[in-house]
């Protein structure tokens, strides 16, 4: 199939229309970041740096890491981004983009993200890294798309009957990481957790300044809810979309966060930069041997 210039959107110099990247310009483990700032936090471990290009709030910068190939670009905040990020890096190894065609043979590609997160439940403190095993997304990024993503529809449907979750809310989906990618990362520093992936960080995380909660009971019901022996551990706000659509491209992702904030005991780091650099140090490590 020939995909047509309002569907596959490219710049001038043939780089994709979000991201501004050519194929060459990224290596096939990508590691993903929230914060644009925290690229070069990444990126000054490297060796040398041989890319840096940047639109948007999307920076990419891509070199070796004790002479693996790596890159890292900042995806800003939200599972609507990680759509765009997701499509393009996907195009740029599995879409000739001069013939406008799908290759015959997939390239798969390992994502790594490194972003921080608040624990819900009071024994994960902060400042300790977790690992998102599964993720439950409220956004709805995953229904627009027809495949196989591996599903676990019997946590979705308890989640719907504990919570009495308001059906005028998107109904919430539940994906895991990468199986090969958890083998490689789980170490026992690591905590592993659900991770709840909200749609905004105040209200759909039951945090409320000046505006009303519509549901007082949210967070208590979401830190409470459990399935067999489940609970969610921790939230943020990209990582369902990033296990959902890896899956149905056939990538592989794995979610890291840094615990900065603690709902349940109303504790949040007290050098919080300091906890993001240690996740970015022991995770590039990490890939070294992937
Ligand atoms: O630190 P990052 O990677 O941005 O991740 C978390 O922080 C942001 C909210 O402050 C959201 O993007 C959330 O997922
Ligand atoms: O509480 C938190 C902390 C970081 N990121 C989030 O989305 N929530």
């Amino acid at each position: 199939m020939h995909l047509g210039p309002s569907e596959l959107i490219l710049n001038q110099d043939g780089s994709v229309y979000h991201l501004n990247l050519l194929p060459e310009d990224i290596a096939h483990t990508v590691i993903l970041v929230g914060d644009p700032d925290r690229v070069e936090r990444v990126s000054r471990h490297f060796d040398q740096v041989e890319i840096e290009k940047r639109k948007r709030e999307f920076i990419t910068h891509t070199g070796r890491y004790k002479g693996k190939r790596l890159s890292v670009l900042s995806t800003g905040i939200g599972t609507d981004n990680i759509d765009i990020v997701l499509n393009e890096l996907d195009a740029l190894v599995n879409i000739d983009l001069v013939n406008r065609k799908v290759h015959k043979n997939k390239q798969v590609l390992n994502f790594i993200r490194i972003g921080t997160s608040g624990a819900v439940q009071a024994e994960i403190p902060v400042d300790s890294f977790l690992l998102s095993e599964y993720a439950l997304g409220f956004d709805s990024v995953l229904r627009y798309y027809r495949g196989q993503a591996e599903r676990l529809t019997e946590f979705e449907d308890a989640f719907m009957e504990q919570t009495g979750w308001d059906p005028e809310k998107s109904r919430p989906y539940a994906v895991s990481c990468s199986e090969f990618l958890l083998d490689h990362f789980t170490e026992d520093r690591i905590c592993l957790g659900f991770t709840g992936s909200n749609v905004g960080f105040y209200g759909p995380q039951g945090r409320h300044l000046r505006l009303q909660a519509a549901d007082p009971k949210l967070h208590e019901k979401l830190a409470s809810f459990s399935f067999q022996g489940r609970k969610l551990t921790n939230f943020e706000m990209e990582t369902s979309a990033l296990y959902g659509l890896s899956s149905l491209m056939g990538h592989r992702a794995i979610s890291m966060n840094a615990i900065i904030a603690n709902r349940a005991t109303t504790t949040f780091s007290k050098n919080p930069r300091k906890t993001v650099d240690q996740l970015i140090k022991w995770s590039l490590d990490k890939t070294l041997l992937l």
